[in-house]
């Protein structure tokens, strides 16, 4: 796919869009119990409503979710259970131990050599409204190779030093086994500050040679994580990234909290809807 606008006879005819839903991670900051991408909201598994919510698109063909490694029969069960639009196929495959492991191994399974965009987007985002899905998709479809929904952040945001040890995994650096008492080392300017979030699209080509070149990195300064998003790989190969307006509702579930505003933003939607 090129990256420059064509207009008028030139254009060629657009290819697929596919989109990667890693949904392998245990969702140990939402407290014990099943996977979060299976834990309901509303009744329904989260991994349910992050499929529905980007087959909402009409713009999206195959789908690709990464389930836990050990339940990949199980993910497939349910989520047969639930019938999406003809032109969504969906594909369920093991995931990896970080997210960026599971992102590359979803990206290795689309298959499909007609698709040439593809969105990656959390199945903890499980409410993320599909003008934010099309805006996405039309903004790598102008030209952009990397576009990443993002929100002003409210709070101020001050960086600390490395942590000596990396924190133990899935353990919030600040949480109950911090230390009590973190030096500030600066404070960005909140101004110039976005809080990012998924779905982030992208060239297909960029993505997976961003995926194939940082498949061995680690991050030291996130506890050897990984890129904790995929645009942070492309930046890293010095393609531009650029951002679009996301939306609070595609706010992420991570802490029981969280859980519950989910709760809530679904109940005012189905109060809207009639229900
Ligand atoms: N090894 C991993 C880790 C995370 N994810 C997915 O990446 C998304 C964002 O991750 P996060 O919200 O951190 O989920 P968890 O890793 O499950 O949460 P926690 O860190 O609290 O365990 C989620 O949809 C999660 O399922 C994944 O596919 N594979
Ligand atoms: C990709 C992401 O949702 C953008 O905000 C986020 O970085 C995922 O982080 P997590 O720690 O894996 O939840």
């Amino acid at each position: 796919m090129t990256h420059t606008p064509l207009t008028g006879a030139a254009r060629p005819a657009p290819g697929r869009t596919a989109v990667v839903i890693p949904a392998a991670g245990r969702g140990v900051r939402l407290g014990p119990g099943t996977p979060k991408a299976l834990r309901p909201l509303g009744g329904v598994p989260m991994l349910v409503h992050a499929v529905r919510a980007m087959a909402r698109s009409t713009s999206v063909g195959p789908i690709v979710v990464v389930a836990p490694a050990d339940d990949v029969p199980g993910v497939r069960s349910l989520l047969d259970g639930h019938p999406l639009p003809d032109r969504v196929t969906l594909r369920v495959v093991p995931g990896g131990g970080t997210r960026q492991e599971s992102v590359r191994l979803g990206l290795a399974a689309i298959g499909d050599p007609d698709v040439d965009v593809v969105l990656v987007h959390d199945a903890a985002r499980p409410l993320v409204p599909v003008d934010t899905v099309e805006t996405v998709v039309a903004a790598v479809r102008a030209g952009a190779p990397a576009v990443v929904p993002a929100l002003p952040v409210t709070d101020t945001v001050k960086q600390v030093a490395p942590p000596a040890a990396p924190a133990a995994d899935g353990v919030d650096t600040v949480g109950g086994t911090a230390p009590a008492a973190e030096p500030v080392v600066a404070t960005p300017a909140r101004a110039l500050l976005r809080a990012v979030q998924t779905p982030q699209g992208f060239d297909r080509s960029v993505l997976v040679a961003a995926h194939e070149a940082g498949s061995a990195a680690t991050d030291e300064a996130n506890g050897g994580e990984g890129a904790t998003d995929c645009a942070a790989l492309v930046e890293r190969r010095g393609v531009p990234v650029v951002l679009v307006r996301g939306h609070e509702e595609a706010f992420k579930v991570t802490r029981p909290l969280d859980l519950l505003l989910a709760e809530a933003v679904l109940a005012r939607r189905s109060v809207a809807d009639g229900w």
